[in-house]
């Protein structure tokens, strides 16, 4: 049963100090001598500093995080490491047994006594050994996949649940895209689909590297019975550690992400987008129109070769480097010390000798593989540090417990009251939004016109609760809209955005996301269709509802399985208005729903002809109303047809992000302010 981690289970691994995971991620990515923080992904210089976070970390969060996947197969995670364990002695017992048999066929020679019988036990004993080592390898293998797989799982499943709790004004802030990619590059990596990074499961690798140097020196100890080979040994090891306590400035430049300029990050990111434009089928037909093919080409090559600089220069530093690491070689000489020192020993065996060569060998190997592994284990908790706080993050519309309201219907539909919104895009210097001031009451009708930009949409997102605001207030059914937990709120409403979803799915998926519970309803699915007006749609679709619809934005994965079946289901293009009805179907799919209370349109019929347009304005007029006539849903609608805004109960015109005049169209006209002068303008 694959393992899913609990909240609160989460909250354990990552809380239980005060210096939380996302501290010891941002720490890590301050720059020496300068403010700006290392791109998201570059590797972090091994310093003291950083040597401590990483210590931090360990003890204050790695701990949880193993502990919590240790929980999804407790049985299993045991044997896996004392597998581990038994797998690392392998060697040394390889290495012993033997140099058994090489001592008994010295033996041989050397003496007259020849004892094949205890040669064969020997070799005998030895093939019993190895057919056990595969036995114990396979089965090992085995289980460790089984405790991998559900640990993948269990870091892809929780990696997921974030990303559709989250809103988007989380991901608005640049520091929480930055947290999320490098946490999306620590389950790469843990998946094994990461490039550059270590599993984290190889901290089982360091155990193990560990145990199997330990039983390598102990079988030195036994053969020698001296310490002094061993420090000699330890000694001709120290070449190791010359990388390590290489001075920083040369260090540093071991990462090439780490030494990119802004320029050059800019550069690498010119590069990948002309290589998206090229390679995606949304730019295709502008590409070709426009002519974009040199442009494309040329913008890439420019900044290919930027980036490829930056990387020489780099090359040329690492040589110095790899100049100043070769004189580690000279250490390597002193390895042989040990081996001499034992010749000189006359009691030495042809046996002992041998086991001692390779033991001397495999330690040599092994600690430089210890090495290599603990550096590339230094930046993957850096990752794991983004993960672990991304798994904190908390969706930024979501009030405090003790703040939260629960939402209540009032008679009629929402009432709205907005004083002095402002709103910011995260990144803009211009204000979106300055001192929006309007009260609709429960089961009105607002128009929201005006020239583009000029806060239209933003306004409807925000009273949809997808985007917060930065100052102001605003009262729904009487309380902060801020109070609501925004997944509450959301089941009293439903809208069609600007920019609404064309998924590459089934025109019924497409339709029936509108309301997921009365997805398999043929009845509500089909009244939703007729009443956007999109069954001539269905019927044309050579599989009706099941007809998977070609979504520009989509390129589907190739499964070599799977090419045949979807080859043959087919899948269709459909025009901007055609779309278009498919998204009102998808709002209309909540039409019955006796929770809804507001409906919010932004542009909805713009890609449809006039007598479409009237036609699915009658309709939401029609779903605002109960049978007897009377206001049950409020309703938004944003257009540029003010033909259509006329019929509204009140019109809110918008100007450079305010609202500049606000009432009934009479009203307004009579008024001869910013709506009269825009309607005598368009008829
Ligand atoms: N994601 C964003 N990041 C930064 N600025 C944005 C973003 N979206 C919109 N803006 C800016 O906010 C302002 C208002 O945009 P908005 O989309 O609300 O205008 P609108 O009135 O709906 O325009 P239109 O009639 O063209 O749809 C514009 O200046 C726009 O450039």
């Amino acid at each position: 049963m694959p393992f899913v981690v609990s909240t609160e289970s989460r909250k354990e691994e990552c809380e239980e100090d005060s210096t939380s995971a996302y501290d010891i991620w941002l720490a890590s990515r301050a720059t020496s001598g300068s403010k700006e923080l290392l791109i998201p992904g570059a590797k972090r210089p091994i310093t003291i500093r950083n040597a401590q976070l990483v210590y931090l970390m360990i003890q204050n969060n790695a701990f949880g995080l193993l502990k919590s996947l240790y929980n999804s197969h407790p049985n299993r995670t045991i044997l896996m490491l004392a597998a581990q364990l038994a797998r690392s002695l392998f060697p040394a017992f390889r290495g012993y047994s033997q140099a058994l048999i090489i001592d008994e066929i010295q033996l041989q020679f050397a003496s007259e006594a020849f004892t094949w019988p205890r040669l064969l036990r020997l070799s005998g004993s030895e093939l019993v050994r190895r057919y056990l080592e595969s036995l114990l390898d396979s089965y090992a293998a085995h289980n460790e996949g089984i405790v991998m797989d559900s640990a993948k799982f269990s870091v892809e499943y929780q990696q997921l649940q974030q990303r559709v709790q989250l809103d988007c004004s989380t991901f608005a802030d640049p520091l929480t895209r930055d947290l999320l990619h490098e946490s999306d590059l620590f389950a790469r990596s843990f998946n094994g689909s990461g490039f550059g990074s270590l599993s984290p499961m190889d901290f089982l690798q360091i155990f193990s590297l560990l145990v199997e140097i330990t039983s390598h020196l102990f079988l030195i100890l036994s053969v020698t019975r001296s310490y002094t080979h061993i420090y000699v040994l330890l000694l001709s090891l120290c070449s190791t550690f010359i990388p390590l306590v290489l001075p920083q400035s040369i260090l540093t430049h071991n990462s090439i992400d780490s030494q990119f300029t802004a320029r050059e990050a800019h550069a690498a990111d010119r590069r990948e987008r002309m290589r998206n434009m090229a390679f995606s089928d949304i730019y295709r037909p502008e590409v070709q129109l426009f002519g974009l093919q040199k442009w494309i080409l040329s913008n890439w090559a420019t900044s290919w070769w930027t980036v490829h600089e930056s990387e020489v220069a780099h090359q040329s530093q690492l040589s110095l480097t790899t100049g100043i690491i070769t004189l580690s070689d000279l250490f390597r000489i002193i390895q042989n010390v040990p081996f001499l020192l034992l010749l000189q020993g006359s009691s030495a065996t042809l046996g002992s000798l041998s086991l001692y060569r390779s033991s001397i060998h495999s330690v040599i190997y092994n600690f430089r593989n210890l090495v290599t592994t603990i550096g590339m284990a230094f930046q993957s908790v850096f990752l794991m540090a983004a993960w672990c706080a991304s798994t904190e993050l908390k969706p930024k519309l979501q009030p405090e417990h003790q703040d939260k309201v629960r939402y209540k219907s009032v008679s009629g539909g929402i009432g709205i009251q907005a004083r002095e919104l402002s709103y910011t895009y995260p990144g803009s210097s211009e204000p979106a939004l300055k001192n929006v001031n309007f009260t609709l009451g429960a089961g009105e009708t607002l128009a929201i016109v005006g020239y583009n930009g000029s806060g239209k949409s933003t306004l409807a997102k925000i009273l949809l609760r997808i985007v917060d605001f930065d100052k102001g207030e605003l009262i729904v059914n009487g309380h902060d809209l801020r109070r609501y937990d925004p997944s509450e709120y959301h089941q009293h409403l439903s809208a069609v955005l600007q920019g609404f979803s064309k998924f590459n799915s089934t025109l019924r998926e497409n339709v029936g996301v509108g309301s997921v519970d009365n997805m398999a309803s043929k009845d509500i699915l089909e009244t939703a269709v007729s009443l956007a007006q999109a069954d001539g749609i269905v019927q044309t679709l050579p599989h009706g509802l099941q007809t998977i619809l070609q979504s520009p934005a989509f390129e589907p994965v190739s499964y070599a399985e799977s090419v045949s079946t979807t080859s043959s289901v087919g899948r269709y293009g459909l025009s901007g208005g055609e779309w278009q009805r498919i998204a009102i179907a998808r709002a209309f799919m909540r039409a019955y729903d006796p929770r809804v209370d507001m409906l919010v349109f932004d542009e909805p019929t713009s890609s449809l002809d006039a007598k479409a347009q009237k036609e699915i304005f009658d309709t939401i007029r029609r779903l605002s109303r109960s049978p007897d006539g009377t206001r049950r849903r409020t309703v938004v609608f944003i257009t540029h047809q003010l033909s259509i805004a006329r019929r509204a109960d009140q019109i809110a015109m918008m100007e450079n992000g305010t609202i500049s005049d606000f009432g009934p169209h009479d009203q307004l006209l009579a008024r001869n302010g910013p709506y009269a002068a825009l309607y005598k303008q368009t008829i």
